[in-house]
């Protein structure tokens, strides 16, 4: 049961508050149990508090003892010296979860004391809205039912999949980072809808429109996105076209390089953490 639960986010930036919304939003655990603290800003704790209802505390004020879960959320060149922050103040009871893309659960255990149940997460930004598609690999010493807390927790931002760790890279190309590759497209459709005449904001709402139907085709449909392209591709029409022209000018290639080139990333942020010893 999550609702006697006290969560605690360690890090008070984007991702946190994306998080923090949906898990208000969500309602499994009440606001006020949901604690942020950051390195040093309290004007921006007070601003979440404010806005979500959460409790907001400076970080040399936090009551370890008294929470079940922690999120990291700090950038991944900072976990080092976050986790010797933590390290010594933790019971083994309590559940770490990391979202920092490119840290493994290795990394994580082998900085805290032996047997520190630890679940890696990479979620995304939709988590604000409840619409994260949320991975998660749970750490060596992780108990079954903290894998189900954190399940349950992370399903009040969007859906959740559980995959070995070696995919978490893949997956962050594609849905960590894969919210700005949309973004990015809408950005080029309402600059190319504007160049040719449209409105700015009808620009937008058509291609939103467009990728939401198209999304929700995906969704609720059992057709695979193949047929779904050639139902909308007549022979000669303007869809061959458009895809050939996508096409001619690596659409496709494109596509998958950004996948990998976030993938790639990812493991060189393993990489170049791994270098630095682990503290005694
Ligand atoms: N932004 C995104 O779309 C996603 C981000 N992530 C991961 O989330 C993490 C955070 O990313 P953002 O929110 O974008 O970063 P951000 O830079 O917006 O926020 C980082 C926060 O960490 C705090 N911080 C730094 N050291 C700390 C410490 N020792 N204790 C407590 N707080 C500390 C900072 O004060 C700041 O509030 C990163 O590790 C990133 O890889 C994961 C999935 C998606
Ligand atoms: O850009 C980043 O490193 C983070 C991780 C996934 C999305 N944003």
């Amino acid at each position: 049961m999550l609702q006697n639960k006290t969560v605690a986010f360690l890090g008070a930036g984007s991702m946190a508050e994306a998080m923090i919304s949906g898990i208000v939003h969500d309602g499994k655990i009440p606001a006020k149990q949901v604690i942020a603290t950051n390195k040093s800003s309290h004007d921006r704790l007070q601003e979440l508090s404010a806005t979500y209802g959460i409790t907001a505390v400076k970080r040399d004020a936090l009551d370890y003892g008294n929470i079940d879960i922690f999120i990291l959320a700090m950038k991944p060149k900072h976990a080092e010296d976050a986790l010797s922050e933590i390290k010594d103040r933790l019971r083994p009871d309590q559940l770490i979860l990391s979202v920092l893309a490119g840290i493994s659960t290795s990394f994580i255990e082998e900085r805290l004391n032996a047997g520190q149940q630890v679940i890696r997460v990479m979620p995304n930004t939709s988590s604000m809205i409840g619409e994260s598609a949320t991975a998660i690999t749970p750490g060596k010493h992780a108990a079954m039912d903290k894998v189900q807390d954190a399940k349950m927790l992370l399903q009040g931002i969007g859906g959740v999949s559980i995959i070995d760790e070696d995919k978490m890279d893949v997956f962050t190309g594609i849905a960590g980072s894969g919210p700005a590759y949309i973004y990015y497209l809408v950005e080029h459709i309402e600059k190319t809808g504007m160049a040719a005449g449209l409105d700015k904001a009808l620009a937008r709402e058509i291609a939103v429109q467009t990728i939401f139907g198209a999304s929700k085709m995906l969704m609720e449909t059992d057709t695979s996105p193949t047929d779904l392209r050639e139902n909308v591709t007549s022979p000669n029409g303007t869809t061959a076209a458009g895809l050939e022209a996508l096409e001619k000018n690596g659409g496709g290639v494109a596509i998958a390089e950004a996948i990998k080139g976030a993938a790639e990333r990812s493991k060189e942020i393993s990489a170049e953490l791994q270098k630095t010893p682990i503290p005694n």
